[in-house]
């Protein structure tokens, strides 16, 4: 972890490497990637298996291939009832808040006599990736087919690496209260590849969604133009600011909560009281050693941890814009009038009472949001990333005869005269 102060000469050159540190995609990640996904593209299912065993170490002829629907039930069926009402809650609140976001179909007819407008249709095939090396995530599987259902996607295919063959039940039981249509045993870029080429056995989609680690992430980005995604969703981030009259214990466990996702991630307090910035750091220090995923935590917070000090909250914003977190905590008194001066970041949580893990799982809001500073020009998950827009015009023989000479005119001087002629031929003649 490394701590900043803005009152420090060196400062700005210092958080100018932090803003620039590559955690994700180094070269060697993109290059693996590359094979990985050649390997998938040539040889389909052999090279899926080939990497299923290297990776999560099983073989799926023998674990199989997919999961089976009744699977699914049994254990959505064999729940803790517990589980079951939380997934339940879970599953309904983010419906309630993706339905509001349905896009309108627009249908006008303009001075001229034209007619426009716009009509959505949902894709017809999406791939879902559901992350489960380190950890599993029924919260994700929720978060990724929901706004797909909602926007009246046929077939969503999910994969999700097992690692050992083995995988949780409750990831099985979320899949039947999304929706999903088929379930396949793999994971990392190979599942990215698989989804975006198809395979023997897989067939093609047209969107792949989804959070995955730094393997999964640069896949989908080498793979943008085979098929269509959602955004880069890597390594888990959050940045939180918050004055001196928090409890540090609460801060530090909202900046481990995202450290425990994987060594790659990054967690970062701003604060103006600079004993508060020392009883957090003693405090997520303490905390560590106490959760299961100490090993995991703790690599990420001393490799990308930050804590910085800065002379008002105010002076945090534009610092905050520079990184474009995932995740942005506004603990203070008025978070509103601090919100109102941050432009980027994936999402921001209000007060403190609004910890950024309400958000992972029951809020409503998606959770699947952009890493790597890409909330600079990307949006979380909703349900336009699986629906797509076709423009429609209608015109009659008097509204062509009203903008049709500026296209003859147009196309004349863009030197492409069978473009002119087909406007032409149509307007009365004069
Ligand atoms: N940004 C978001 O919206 C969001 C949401 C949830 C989770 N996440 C992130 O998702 C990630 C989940 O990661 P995970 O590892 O638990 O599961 P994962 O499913 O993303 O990755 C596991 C797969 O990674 C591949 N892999 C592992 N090591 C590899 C290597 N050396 N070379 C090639 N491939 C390799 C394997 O195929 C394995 O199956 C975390 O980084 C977490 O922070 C992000
Ligand atoms: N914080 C993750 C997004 O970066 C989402 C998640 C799911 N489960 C727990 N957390
Ligand atoms: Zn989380």
């Amino acid at each position: 972890m490394i701590n900043l102060s803005t009152a420090d000469p060196a400062f700005d050159r210092a958080f100018t490497t932090l803003v620039n540190a590559r955690r994700e995609a180094d070269a060697d990640v993109a290059r693996d990637v590359r094979t990985i996904v050649a390997s998938v593209r040539d040889e389909g299912d052999a090279a899926l298996a080939a990497f299923t065993k290297k990776f999560d170490h099983h073989d799926l002829n023998e674990t199989g291939w997919r999961i089976e629907r009744s699977e699914w039930l049994a254990a959505y069926e064999g729940l803790d009832p517990v589980l079951r009402d939380a997934l339940e809650l879970a599953a309904e609140r983010i419906t309630a808040y993706h339905e509001k976001q349905r896009p309108a179909d627009s249908d006008t007819t303009d001075a001229a006599g034209v007619r426009l407008g716009a009509r959505w249709n949902a894709i017809q095939a999406a791939g879902i990736y559901i992350p489960g090396g380190r950890a599993a995530y029924p919260s994700s599987v929720l978060m990724n087919a929901i706004p797909a259902r909602v926007a009246g996607v046929e077939r969503i295919a999910m994969v999700t690496p097992t690692p050992n063959g083995e995988i949780n039940p409750l990831v099985l039981a979320a899949a039947h209260i999304a929706g999903v249509t088929e379930m396949w045993r793999i994971g990392g870029a190979q599942a990215v590849a698989a989804l975006a080429y198809g395979t023997g056995r897989i067939a093609p989609v047209d969107v792949i969604t989804g959070p995955g680690n730094a393997w999964v992430a640069e896949a989908k980005r080498q793979l943008y133009g085979v098929v269509g995604i959602d955004m880069v969703a890597g390594p888990s981030e959050i940045v939180v600011v918050a004055d001196g009259q928090n409890d540090a214990n609460w801060i530090a466990a909202d900046l481990l909560s995202q450290s425990e996702h994987d060594p790659t991630s990054q967690s970062i307090l701003f604060t103006d009281d600079a004993a508060f910035a020392r009883a957090v750091a003693d405090a997520v220090d303490l905390q560590i050693g106490t959760l299961s995923t100490a090993q995991t935590a703790r690599t990420a917070w001393d490799a990308n941890g930050a804590i910085i000090v800065t002379a008002s909250l105010e002076e945090a914003l534009p610092l905050v814009d520079r990184l474009a977190p995932e995740h942005l905590e506004l603990a203070c008194d008025d978070p509103q009038a601090l919100f109102d001066r941050v432009r980027h970041a994936g999402s921001v949580f209000m007060g403190r009472h609004t910890p950024e893990a309400i958000g992972d799982y029951v809020a409503g809001p998606n959770h699947v949001l952009p890493t790597g500073r890409r909330a600079r020009f990307a949006s979380g998950l909703s349900v336009l990333d699986f629906m797509k827009r076709t423009s429609f015009l209608q015109l009659d023989p008097a509204s062509l005869a009203a903008i049709g000479p500026a296209a003859v005119a147009l196309a004349e001087a863009e030197g492409l005269p069978a473009h002119a002629r087909s406007v032409a031929l149509r307007l009365p003649l004069t």
